[in-house]
């Protein structure tokens, strides 16, 4: 199974949304990170076929989706950006009516809802009005109607965005195991979601896929470069200067630091382990000075 795209452009009356997107996907979890208004729900759209590109084309195992209509709709599973669920239905009746529309027998889906709703760890409230849902609960009935018709590509836009830590947590494992035998998409503009959730980065920058990679192997290229010290004030706002800073924590008067770059001279270091949002940090940096 191969989603591939190429040279995708999407242009809005005033605004390139998107140029000369190219990338392909596999079975695995993919994460797409960037910044509000990179283009992350516009190429979304475009593959769950609710928007076309101006120019360029999405190809499924080497057909062009738009012309596979019912047969690829059938395919996916999609969960826009702000999800909103009927209000006066319950769980049950909510999933009944979504598997209805995506045209699942009655008898089919006597047996897919409870396994949907098991999945999402919401089978005891299958029965309760979903106005009484918390968000996080909302997020999880919003993929189960994504999941209901087994779609072998799942695209989830912003599906952590307001979750409690716990949540979170519940969320990234329901994912996770989802990547097994599908091709997973998800947005976000949080770089540990990604970290927690997916195997593979498509960072998107103004329209543009700016870097992709295995999450691992990307984090891999800061081995070496990731540094914690305890410094005076004074000596931080000259190493702020010189180094890309990942976190800061006030000690009294003097603040403990984790940056990335090569070892600062001059003060007692100590090397740590990289997590992407290191790689992020440093690769965000190298790409702004290449740009300018
Ligand atoms: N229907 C539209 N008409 C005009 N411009 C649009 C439209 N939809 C999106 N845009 C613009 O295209 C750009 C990309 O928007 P998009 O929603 O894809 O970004 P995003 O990365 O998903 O960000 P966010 O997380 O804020 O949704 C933005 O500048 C946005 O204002």
């Amino acid at each position: 199974m191969e989603l591939q795209i190429e040279h995708l452009y999407k242009s809005y009356r005033t605004k390139e949304a998107l140029q000369d997107v190219s990338f392909t996907l596999h079975q695995g979890t993919y994460g797409l990170l960037g910044e509000n208004g990179a283009g992350k729900s516009t190429l979304m759209r475009m593959i769950a076929t609710v928007d076309f590109p101006t120019k360029g084309a999405i190809k499924y195992d080497g057909t062009d989706i738009f012309l596979m209509d019912e047969e690829y709709r059938n395919l996916i599973g999609y969960m826009p950006q702000n999800y909103s669920v009927y209000p006066g239905f319950t769980a049950r009746e909510f999933l009944e009516y979504m598997g209805t529309l995506k045209g699942i027998s009655k008898e089919k889906l006597k047996t897919r809802i409870p396994e949907v709703l098991e999945f999402v760890n919401l089978s005891d409230v299958a029965d309760k009005k979903v106005k009484t849902f918390s968000g996080g609960m909302k997020r999880r009935i919003g993929i189960a109607q994504a999941i209901i018709n087994e779609p072998k590509i799942l695209i989830l836009d912003e599906p952590t965005a307001g979750l409690d830590p716990k949540e979170r947590i519940r969320f990234s494992n329901i994912i996770s195991d989802m990547g097994k035998d599908k091709v997973v998409l998800l947005s976000t503009h949080i770089v540990s979601d990604i970290e927690a959730i997916a195997n593979e980065l498509l960072v998107v920058k103004k329209g543009k896929i700016v870097e992709t990679g295995n999450v691992d192997g990307l984090v891999q290229t800061v081995q070496g470069k990731v540094w914690e010290t305890i410094i005076s004030r004074e000596i931080y706002h000259q190493l702020r200067k010189e180094r890309s800073i990942i976190h800061l924590k006030q000690m009294g008067n003097d603040v403990q630091v984790r940056y990335v770059g090569d070892e600062y001279s001059g003060v007692d270091n100590s090397e740590v382990e990289p997590n992407l949002e290191d790689y992020y940090v440093f690769a965000g940096g190298i790409l702004e000075e290449s740009e300018e």
